[in-house]
């Protein structure tokens, strides 16, 4: 060989070697992951890349389907490394029964951010949504939910409220009729509203009033959203001391601006004592009255407010909008309803506690878009899930989007059919666990019951008594333009708000 060609070969096969060397790098480090997986016994899970793990992996503007896609590869018990903490990802039915029912008594801790401005002691004081432990404190204070606003005598004492709230809303829509309206803003001002009143006996938002929906709304979402967010020190903890003090401060500013407004009305309570002679029965009463402090009062009502309110208006506003893309569901859910309810005056709870394909319409809903999708639970001891080790102190998730998309489960998932639901005894109340968008075990959703009984009753009347129409972009009005796209967020949304117009019918 020419002695210029063998340097040439010599020195294409060096930028070669340099240009393989990552690739090499890259398969090395992963052979030698997975066989440190197999050794702790871990659940498979993709590529973890340095320092980072799968950070990369997970972030986009809806983390629920990027995971539930890497659990098409990686199975339905996967692991996540997001920086130094592990997260156990569950997305089938299977994984859900021994997560939550097998398991709960090991993975129902609860991980709260760390940008979180409510300490860790409080929490375990005050919280059932936050509490990190499932402790004596924590089920006292489900049961003070389920005595006094949640379970069924609190529900049934304050049916006549829920009714005249949604009366309330008939009326303002009747007035908008022709008009353009944010079916979110309406349907969170009567939420807000009925929840004031169980609360406070009183209403918290006028009709209308767009700049107080707009502040209230801001403020609960985004509490929400600053309080859950995931900040540097979530996934290295070596980071903590540094802090997340510019989200902490970001939550801690909503956090004051709702307790100011309830500091006010527990401050005139005490003052002038209860606006009726007779004892007042809301929740605010009953805590006075049983002598609960201050900062107990505030932590019970900051739960209350935003776990409802976020929840119920994003599950009404999906079934809005797929009962108004879906022609043929909507007719059929206007038919049950036109031969249940006869007077367009006032819409009573026990006309339509029973109907069967309105109570479809709502399961569907919430498996195409439960609110919650992620369950965020903690291993507080180790345990095995599907043969898998999950050591103590992992992160344990489970998707609730992904087991409402599971194809193994639904026949065409991505399909609004409410049929589907008429007639198979399948349940959101925790035993079906291929269905699951209130949770399921110890720390299933305490708001269940209250839940049914306001979707219900807000979809059934902005069904019976209005027709809708899409707004008319250049000179279109078309249902099927309704935008469909998500957002992640607690609770996953709606991207863009749903407009429509009303039509009173007659
Ligand atoms: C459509 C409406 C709702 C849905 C789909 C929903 C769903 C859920 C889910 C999935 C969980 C997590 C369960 C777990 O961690 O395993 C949860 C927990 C919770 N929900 Fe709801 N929820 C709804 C409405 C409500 C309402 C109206 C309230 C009452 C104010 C409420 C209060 C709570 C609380 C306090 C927890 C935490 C329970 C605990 O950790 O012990 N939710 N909910």
């Amino acid at each position: 060989m020419h002695p210029f060609t063998y340097l040439i070969n010599q020195s294409n096969m060096f930028s070669l070697l340099i240009l393989l060397l990552p690739l090499l790098i890259y398969l090395i480090t992963k052979k030698l992951q997975s066989s440190s997986l197999k050794i702790q016994n871990l659940p498979p899970g993709p590529y973890q890349w340095p320092i980072l793990g799968n950070i990369p992996n997970v972030i986009g503007k809806n983390p629920h389907i990027i995971v539930s896609n890497l659990a098409k590869i990686h199975g339905p018990l996967m692991s996540l490394k997001l920086g130094a903490q592990l997260l156990i990802m569950g997305s089938s039915s299977e994984a859900a029964s021994e997560i939550l029912k097998t398991n709960d008594r090991h993975l129902s801790a609860r991980y709260t951010a760390k940008a979180t401005p409510i300490n860790e002691a409080d929490l375990k004081k005050f919280s059932v949504l936050w509490a990190p432990e499932c402790t004596n404190e924590w089920k006292t204070l489900r049961a003070i939910w389920r005595g006094e606003l949640f379970g069924e005598k609190a529900l049934d004492f304050q049916v006549s409220m829920r009714e005249k709230k949604v009366g309330e809303m008939v009326e303002f829509l009747r007035r908008k009729e022709g008009e353009i309206v944010d079916i979110g803003d309406v349907v969170f001002t009567t939420i807000f509203n009925t929840l004031g009143n169980h609360c406070f006996s009183k209403d918290m938002i006028r009709f209308g009033d767009d700049k107080m929906v707009k502040d209230w709304k801001e403020t609960i979402w985004k509490f929400m959203e600053s309080g859950t967010t995931p900040t540097v020190p979530d996934f290295f903890p070596m980071f903590t001391g540094w802090g997340p003090q510019g989200q902490k401060n970001k939550t801690l500013k909503y956090l004051r601006r709702l307790f100011g407004k309830w500091e006010e009305f527990i401050k005139q309570r005490k003052e002038i004592g209860s606006p009726n002679p007779v004892k007042q029965g809301d929740f605010l009463e009953f805590m006075l009255a049983n002598g609960f402090l201050d900062d107990q009062m505030l932590h019970m009502l900051l739960e209350i407010f935003p776990a409802a309110c976020g929840n119920l208006t994003s599950t009404i506003e999906w079934a809005m909008a797929e009962l108004i893309k879906n022609k043929e569901s909507r007719n059929k859910l206007i038919q049950e309803l036109q031969s249940e309810i006869k007077n367009l005056n006032s819409i009573k709870e026990h006309n339509i506690s029973q109907l069967p394909y309105l109570n479809a319409c709502i399961k569907e809903t919430l498996r195409l878009h439960p609110p919650i999708a992620f369950v965020p639970h903690l291993a507080g001891s180790s345990c095995k899930v599907m043969g898998y080790t999950i050591p103590k102190g992992s992160l344990v998730m489970m998707n609730l989007w992904a087991l409402g998309h599971d194809p193994n489960t639904w026949k065409d998932p991505f399909m609004f059919k409410p049929e589907r639901f008429l007639d198979s005894g399948l349940d959101f109340h925790g035993q079906d666990f291929g269905y699951l968008p209130f949770g399921a075990g110890r720390r299933m959703c305490p708001g269940l019951q209250y839940a049914n009984k306001q979707v219900y009753l807000i979809l059934a009347s902005l069904i019976r008594f209005f027709d809708w129409t899409v707004p008319n972009v250049n000179g279109i009005n078309n249902p099927g333009e309704v935008d469909m796209n998500e957002i992640y967020g607690v609770p996953v949304q709606k991207e863009k708000p749903l407009i429509l117009v009303p039509w009173k019918k007659c």
